[in-house]
C-alpha cells in the first residue's frame, strides 16, 4: 500500500523532531560519561590518599577495612555507571540513524484514542516520559510481528489485552532519512525483507528484529515449556532466531536474567565468531558461548588425547580405504545411539555390585593402601545407596585410613632426614601452623621431643597433601579402566546385559577401541560415553547459573550428548535448533536425535516448532537444493528473485582451476564480496588450494580459522555449517565425491550456504544427487 506524500512529510518530520531529541539526549550523556571518565580516573589515582589507613591497633584496622570498603564501592558504583552511560550512548547513536523500523496503530478496547506505537532497536522516552519509541520486545510490539489488521490481542506478564490493529506500517530510515515506508497487512511485508536478503553477505551475522516473521516471533516470545524444538529448513532463521530470542529473554527478564546466565552450544569456533555481533547491535551483552568439544576438553582433556569431530570427520569422509572402516563406522553410529547408553546405564547399575576398578593409593613408589582393599570397602557400603553416594564415603573412609597411614609415616627414616633439611620458609610455616592449632606456644617448644613429633607430622602431613587431595577428587576409580573394561572382553557386556543386541562388528569395535586407548587416544565416538560414565560414577559438577541452553546444529548431538547437558545445567530451559537434511556427522540417523529429546525432559515439558519457509537463497537456489533431498518438497522459498544455478563438467584438475578462478573474478566484479568454493574435505579444500592460489587471490579456511572475512575463500563443507555466503561453488561434484547416500546431506549443507549465487563443477561424472534435480531449475554451462 503506498503512503501520500502528505503522510510521508508528517512522518519525516516525526523522525527529524525524535532524532533531534535523541541528539539532546546523546549530548547530555556525553557530558555525563566524560564527567564520570574524569571521576574514576581520579578515584583511582587518589584512592589511598582517600581512605584512613592505619594498622597500629586492631580498631583501628577495621575502621581501615570500612575505610577501603567504601572507597571500592563509590569507584564501583561510578565503573558501573559509566558501562551503563556507554551503552545507552551507543544505542541511542544507532537510533539517532534509524529511530524505528515499524508502526502499529492500536486502539485498546474500552479506549477512545488510537496509539501511534513505534517499533526501535529499544524504549526511547522523552522528558515528560512519553514514549516515542518503543522497544521491539516490548509485550505490544508482538502485534507488529503477529497481527493483521482488525480485532487483535496480545500478551503482558499482567494479562491479555484486547483491541483493534489499525494499521501497520514499515519503514527504511537511514541517516535521518526515510527511505522507504509501506504499510502492509498480514505478514511484515516482503519489501523490505526483499532489501534486507537482497544484501550482500557479511563475515558477521545481523540482526532481524525489522524482519521477523510471525513463526520466528512465536519461537522468540516462547514462555512455554522447559524445552523448545525448533526444526527448520536450511536457511530458515534458526540461528537468527535463537539470538533475538536470547535478546528478547534479556528484556522480559531484566532484572533478574543477565547474559553470563545464557549459554550457546555452536559446532565451532568460527561460528561463534560469526554471530557474536548480533546482540551487541542490539544493545545486549553476548551471551557466553562454547562447543561440546571445549566442554569435553575441560572435563577429560587430562586422561586422554582427544579427537576432535573435524578429524573424525575427515576420516570418515576419506578413509574408505582402510579395512578397518567399516568396523569403526559400526562403532561410530552405535556409541552415538540411545542403545549405547543403555547398555552404559545397565553397566552403571552392574558397577554397583561388581566390576569398580581403583587406582592404588601410593606415596611415590610405595602402596599405602593396595586398590583390592579400596574395592572392598566399596563393596561393603550398602549397595542400597546410588554409586555417587557410596564414593563419597569411601573417599571419607580412605582419607580416614591415610590419617593412620600418615601417623605410622611419621617413624620412618626419610621423615628425619627431611627434618633435618627443612629450610627457613617452611620452619616459619611449620610454627605458624602450630600457633593457628594452638597446640604450641613458643616456649614449649623448648621441649626437644615434642618439637620433633610436631615437625614430623608436619612433614607427613606436607608429603601426604597432595594424595589426600586426590581422595578428595575421587581420582583413585579408576574411570579409564572402567571404559576400557567394557571393551577388553568381547563377551564381558553379557555379564549384564545378555539379552542385548550388539552391533555385527562387535569384536572389531572391541579391538579397536582397547587398541586406541592403549595408545593414550581417545576417539570423538568414545568421549562422551566416556564422561558420561564418569559423571554417573563420580557425581556431576553442575553449573546453577546458567538458566537458559541454546543448542545451535542439534542434529550433530547424540544423545549422550543432551543427555550430559542437561545434566550439566540442571536449572537450565533448553531451546534446540536443528535441521535433520544437514545433519552431517556419521553417527547421525533420521529423527533419532530428537525423538530421544522428549524422554530427557519428559512430553509435558516440551514444544516442538517448524520452520518451513527458507530465507537466505534466493527462489532458483532453494528450488534447486529441496530436490536433493527427501520431503525438500515441503521447503518454501522466499519469493527473491536471482539466477538459475550452474552446472559445468570440466576434463580435468587444470581446467576446473582455470573456470573457477573466471568465475570468482565474475562474481566479484559483478559485487559480490564473500565467496566460497566448497570442497568436501579438508584434503580437498588443500588440494584445490594448490590449484587456485596461483590464479586468484584466494585464503584456505580449516578447523582451527577462527573467523573468515570478505573475499574468496576455501573451506570444507562442514565447516560452512551455519555461515553464508553470497556465492557459492562447488568444488568437484563428481560420482566419485559426492556418491554415496551419506554423502547427500553433506552435498545438500554445502549448496545451502549459498545467499544469491551457486555455481557447481566437476569432473568426468556428476553426481547422481545432481540427476534427481528437473533440469529446468538449472543452467548447464558448457
Ligand atoms: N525474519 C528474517 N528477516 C530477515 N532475514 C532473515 C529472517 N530470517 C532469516 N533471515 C536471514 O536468513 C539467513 C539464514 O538465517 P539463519 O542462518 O538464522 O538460518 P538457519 O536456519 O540457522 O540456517 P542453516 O540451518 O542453514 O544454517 C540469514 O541471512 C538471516 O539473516
Amino acid at each position: 500500500m503506498s503512503v501520500t506524500q502528505q503522510e510521508w512529510q508528517k512522518e519525516q518530520e516525526r523522525v527529524g523532531r525524535v532524532t533531534a531529541e535523541i541528539g539532546k539526549r546523546m549530548d547530555d550523556l556525553q557530558q555525563r560519561v566524560s564527567g564520570l571518565k574524569s571521576e574514576i580516573v581520579n578515584i583511582r589515582k587518589n584512592f589511598w590518599d582517600d581512605v584512613t589507613v592505619n594498622v597500629d591497633e586492631p580498631h583501628e584496622t577495621v575502621e581501615t577495612a570500612v575505610s577501603v570498603k567504601q572507597q571500592a564501592e563509590v569507584l564501583a558504583e561510578r565503573e558501573r555507571s559509566f558501562r551503563h552511560a556507554n551503552k545507552e550512548l551507543s544505542i541511542l547513536s544507532r537510533m539517532r540513524k534509524s529511530p524505528w523500523f515499524g508502526r502499529i496503530d492500536f486502539r485498546e478496547d474500552g479506549e477512545q484514542e488510537t496509539e501511534k506505537i513505534y517499533l526501535g532497536i529499544a524504549s526511547f522516552r522523552d522528558e515528560n516520559d512519553e514514549f516515542l519509541v518503543y522497544d521491539w520486545r516490548a509485550p505490544i510490539s508482538s502485534l507488529y510481528y503477529d497481527g493483521t489488521p482488525g480485532t487483535v490481542r496480545y500478551e503482558t506478564p499482567g494479562g491479555t489485552v484486547t483491541g483493534t490493529l489499525e494499521l501497520k506500517r514499515q519503514y527504511i530510515i537511514r541517516n535521518g532519512k526515510i527511505i522507504s515506508l509501506f504499510d502492509t497487512g498480514v505478514t511484515i511485508g516482503d519489501e523490505l525483507l526483499q532489501e534486507v536478503l537482497g544484501k550482500h553477505a557479511d563475515a558477521q551475522m545481523k540482526s532481524i528484529v525489522a524482519t521477523i516473521q510471525k513463526e520466528q516471533n512465536r519461537i522468540i516470545r516462547s514462555e512455554g515449556p522447559r524445552l523448545l524444538i525448533v526444526q527448520g529448513a536450511a536457511g530458515s532463521g534458526k540461528t537468527s532466531t535463537a539470538l533475538q530470542r536470547v535478546a528478547w529473554l534479556l528484556y522480559r527478564y531484566r532484572g533478574s536474567l543477565t547474559a553470563d546466565q545464557i549459554m550457546l552450544f555452536s559446532p565451532n569456533p568460527m561460528f561463534n565468531s560469526y554471530v557474536s555481533t548480533v546482540l551487541p547491535e542490539l544493545g545486549e551483552e553476548n551471551m557466553q558461548q562454547t562447543t561440546f568439544q571445549e566442554l569435553l576438553e575441560k572435563r577429560i582433556g587430562n586422561m586422554y588425547e582427544l579427537e576432535d569431530p573435524f578429524t573424525q570427520m575427515e576420516y570418515v569422509l576419506t578413509s574408505m580405504d582402510d579395512p578397518e572402516y567399516s568396523a569403526r563406522i559400526e562403532g561410530i553410529q552405535y556409541k552415538t545411539s540411545t542403545s549405547f547408553m543403555n547398555l552404559i546405564d545397565q553397566y552403571i547399575a552392574y558397577l554397583g555390585q561388581d566390576g569398580m576398578l581403583f587406582h592404588d593409593l601410593k606415596l611415590e613408589d610405595e602402596v599405602l593402601i593396595p586398590a583390592d582393599y579400596i574395592r572392598h570397602q566399596f563393596y561393603s557400603l550398602p549397595a542400597s545407596l546410588t554409586i555417587h553416594d557410596r564414593m563419597s564415603l569411601l573417599a571419607e573412609r580412605l582419607l580416614e585410613d591415610l590419617k593412620e597411614r600418615a601417623r605410622l609415616e611419621r617413624s620412618k627414616p626419610w621423615v628425619e632426614e627431611e627434618i633435618q633439611y627443612l629450610d627457613r620458609h617452611t620452619l616459619v610455616r611449620a610454627y605458624q601452623t602450630l600457633q593457628k592449632q594452638k597446640r604450641f606456644t613458643m616456649t614449649t617448644f623448648d621441649d626437644f621431643e615434642r618439637e620433633r613429633e610436631f615437625l614430623a607430622a608436619f612433614v607427613v602431613h606436607e608429603r601426604f597433601r597432595p594424595l589426600r587431595q586426590s581422595v578428595k577428587r575421587l581420582e583413585f576409580v579408576d574411570i579409564a579402566g572402567i571404559y576400557r573394561q567394557l571393551f577388553a572382553d568381547p563377551d564381558y557386556v553379557a555379564r549384564f546385559a545378555p539379552e542385548i543386541r550388539l552391533p555385527d562388528n562387535w569384536k572389531t569395535i572391541c579391538a579397536q577401541t582397547v587398541e586406541r586407548l592403549d595408545r593414550g587416544k581417545l576417539s570423538c565416538e568414545d568421549a562422551t560415553p566416556l564422561l558420561y560414565l564418569k559423571e554417573q560414577i563420580e557425581g556431576l559438577e553442575t553449573d546453577n547459573t546458567i538458566r537458559h541452553v541454546f543448542i545451535d546444529e542439534a542434529q550433530d548431538y547424540s544423545p549422550f550428548q543432551f543427555a550430559f547437558v542437561k545434566r550439566l545445567y540442571p536449572r537450565a530451559r533448553m531451546t534446540v535448533l536443528g535441521d535433520f537434511n544437514q545433519a552431517i556427522f556419521a553417527h547421525a540417523t533420521d529423527g533419532d536425535v530428537f525423538q530421544a529429546l522428549p524422554d530427557l525432559f519428559g512430553t509435558d515439558e516440551v514444544e516442538t516448532f517448524v520452520l518451513t519457509r527458507s530465507y537466505r537463497s534466493t527462489r532458483q537456489i532453494v528450488e534447486f537444493t529441496r530436490q536433493l533431498i527427501a520431503g525438500g518438497e515441503a521447503i518454501e522459498p522466499f519469493n527473491r528473485e536471482g539466477p538459475k544455478p550452474t552446472l559445468t563438467q570440466v576434463a580435468d584438475c587444470n581446467e576446473l582451476a582455470k573456470r573457477i578462478a573466471g568465475r570468482i573474478r565474475s562474481l566479484q566484479d559483478a559485487g559480490h564480496q564473500t565467496i566460497a568454493v566448497i570442497c568436501k574435505t579438508a584434503r580437498e579444500s588443500r588440494e584445490a588450494y594448490e590449484v587456485l592460489k596461483e590464479q586468484v587471490p584466494i585464503r584456505l579456511i580449516g578447523k582451527d580459522s577462527v573467523s573468515f572475512e570478505k573475499g574468496a575463500l576455501i573451506i570444507p563443507a562442514y565447516l560452512a555449517k551455519g555461515i553464508e555466503f553470497d556465492a557459492v561453488i562447488i568444488f568437484n561434484a563428481s560420482e566419485g565425491v559426492y556418491g554415496k547416500e551419506s554423502e547427500r546431506k553433506l552435498f545438500y549443507t554445502a549448496c545451502t550456504r549459498a545467499m544469491h549465487e551457486l555455481h557447481i563443477y566437476w569432473i568426468g561424472n556428476r553426481s547422481p544427487f545432481l540427476a534427481q534435480v528437473s533440469p529446468d531449475l538449472y543452467v548447464i554451462e558448457k
